[in-house]
């Protein structure tokens, strides 16, 4: 698909464009210099100094809708051992730019995207898009579980794909383990063959994420996960996004600066398609650079 043509979005008063660093590999393993050193924001570091490695990256990505650029120019990594999320107004390009990292935005006929996104060095649009979707999974903002068991729902992403149908035998460790990963094996072991219908919000979402993780995904992406959860279903998220940062890259897009003060390592604060500031948790919350981003995150717009 050709780049859309790169039209410069009207703004009132332009924000200020911070282009990003590469992130430093630095001494402690966790590429975020001072940003678990304190202050408000507070992600525990992962427990096992899980290095930080740049799995997906985006370089100069716009997308368009028809004529409408909805993401402009954007350039971000997106690394394995820490968490980034990306937050911004309404309709400032954030569902978009996730959407885009595992091709979904293909999906609508309108959309068309320039610049390269790359997972490992590769340019995803060369890759199989079956196969990039089960390396870099979405989790969506309402938990959309099969209208199958418990037990289907997680085996569904090892049945697909494979020359032979695996038995439910060989199915229940993996199946297991991708519940358990998820902190969802035992609220739901002794009925693992209930609808997943039957389950409670929370448990549907983290049935969700039990469903990605059993493809072994590199990338998970999550678009807004809590927003239709209580706050104790979204305390066990948070806490499985904090471990599953140390085995795969994880993306969040929050409109809870709470949330993303809480789980995020890295932050990318977005305006109007622009990706105004990219830094880490703790500079964006308590020392942005950009005046955009002070207003934002101080409440002064939303
Ligand atoms: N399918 C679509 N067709 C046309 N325009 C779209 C489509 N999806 C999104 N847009 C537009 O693209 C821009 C970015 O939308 P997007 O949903 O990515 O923003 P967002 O930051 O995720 O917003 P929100 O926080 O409200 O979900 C908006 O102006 C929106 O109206």
């Amino acid at each position: 698909m050709p780049p859309p043509p790169i039209r410069k979005i009207s703004l009132e008063a332009p924000p200020t464009v911070v282009h990003v660093p590469p992130i430093p590999l630095n001494g402690n393993g966790n590429g975020n210099g001072a940003a678990h050193a304190g202050g408000v924001h507070t992600p525990g570091p992962p427990s096992s100094e899980a290095p930080v490695i740049e799995r997906m990256r985006c370089d100069a990505v716009t997308i368009a809708y028809g004529p409408k650029v909805a993401v402009n120019k954007v350039d971000l990594p997106i690394s394995q051992g820490e968490v980034l999320a990306m937050i911004g107004p309404s309709g400032c390009g954030k569902t978009t730019l996730l959407r885009s990292l595992n091709r979904l935005t293909e999906l609508t006929p309108s959309a068309s995207r320039g610049g390269v996104i790359s997972l490992d060095g590769h340019d995803i649009d060369l890759l199989e898009v079956t196969a990039l979707r089960k390396r870099v999974s979405m989790v969506f903002q309402q938990p959309n579980p099969f209208p199958m068991s418990v037990f289907d729902n997680v085996a569904y992403g090892l049945r697909e794909g494979g020359s032979k149908r695996p038995r439910k035998k060989e199915l229940m460790e993996p199946v297991e383990r991708a519940l358990t990963r998820a902190g969802l094996w035992h609220e739901v072991k002794d009925n693992l063959d209930h609808p997943a219908l039957r389950l409670s919000g929370g448990q549907q979402q983290r049935l969700c994420i039990a469903r990605s993780l059993a493809a072994q995904p590199e990338v998970l992406l999550m678009d807004e996960p809590c927003s239709a959860l209580d706050p104790i279903s979204t305390g066990k998220i948070e806490e499985l996004i904090l471990e599953l940062r140390e085995q795969i890259a994880v993306v969040i897009v929050t409109h809870n600066l709470q949330q993303a003060q809480r789980v995020a390592d890295r932050v990318a604060f977005m305006y109007l398609g622009e990706l105004v500031e990219y830094a880490s948790g703790e500079q964006i919350f308590n020392a942005p650079q950009a005046q955009r981003t002070r207003d934002y995150v101080g409440g002064a717009f939303g």
